[in-house]
């Protein structure tokens, strides 16, 4: 069986205080009620990383929401690698659709913070995911097999083994508008196919595949009991504690 995932993608919202006692909420509830064989992952804004980090507990893994492509340097201003890796970070979210658009980030420079990252130890969560127009143009398919080969597949065999891949539909995300469990479900298979293609059928079968995008406490359940959906990369749910705990326990 696939590994189950809920990762939280709090992107850039909360305070100091508010952030601590979000992931104090989260991890005082999976101390009382364990959930066996989900893994929790919360990325928190890169300030808060260290705190987060220290009231976490055992349950709940760190992920940092971007890192930059060098080592260390003169790059006022950016985060690196062995930085996150040092503050407790255990995987990094990279290729985010918000970073595409809004800091220009493309596949040349995606494969090489996705090199930075596993250099330093980081597993990577590639995102992914089609714009409303390429999908009414019906060219979603070929628009993720693309960013699939470009952004992902230049990882050797061993590398690859470390990242989890997230399909996010951009129209889906922030927007209330889910992607339904039928058209994750299609998504979700063709990546796998990808990978099949790229890789070998091992890896495709072993990959987590996590659905993003107006996913929520009420949807999350007919999202993860699709066969090729292994849980969520969470956006505004995930700023919740009571909704992001439902959606853990969604499987
Ligand atoms: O972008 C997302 C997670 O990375 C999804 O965001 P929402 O859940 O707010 O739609």
């Amino acid at each position: 069986m696939r590994r189950q995932i809920v990762a939280g993608n709090w992107k850039m919202n909360k305070t100091y205080p508010e952030a601590l006692a979000l992931v104090a909420e989260i991890a005082t509830d999976l101390q009382n009620n364990p959930v066996s064989g989900v893994e929790v992952i919360v990325a928190p804004p890169f300030p808060f990383l260290t705190g987060v980090n220290e009231s976490r507990g055992a349950n709940i893994q760190l992920a940092a929401q971007n890192c930059h492509q060098k080592e260390s340097g003169a790059y006022t201003g950016e985060v690196s690698a062995p930085m996150l890796k040092s503050v407790g970070c255990e995987y990094v979210i990279l290729g985010h659709s918000e970073r595409r658009q809004y800091f220009h980030e493309d596949n040349v420079l995606l494969e090489q913070k996705l090199k930075a990252a596993l250099d330093a130890g980081l597993k990577p969560i590639f995102c992914c995911g089609e714009s409303l127009e390429q999908r009414e143009q019906e060219i979603h398919f070929s628009y993720i097999a693309q960013q699939l080969k470009e952004g992902l597949f230049h990882l050797s065999n061993e590398e690859f083994d470390q990242v989890i891949i997230a399909y996010e539909p951009i129209w889906a995300i922030g927007t209330g508008r889910t992607a339904s469990s039928e058209q994750a479900q299609e998504m979700h298979e063709f990546i796998r196919e990808q990978v099949s293609r790229a890789y070998d059928a091992e890896a495709a079968l072993k990959t987590p595949i996590l659905y993003g995008g107006s996913c929520n406490a009420q949807n999350a359940k007919e999202l993860f009991a699709c066969k090729d959906v292994d849980g969520g990369l969470i956006g505004g749910a995930a700023l919740k504690s009571a909704d992001f705990l439902t959606i853990i326990r969604s499987f």
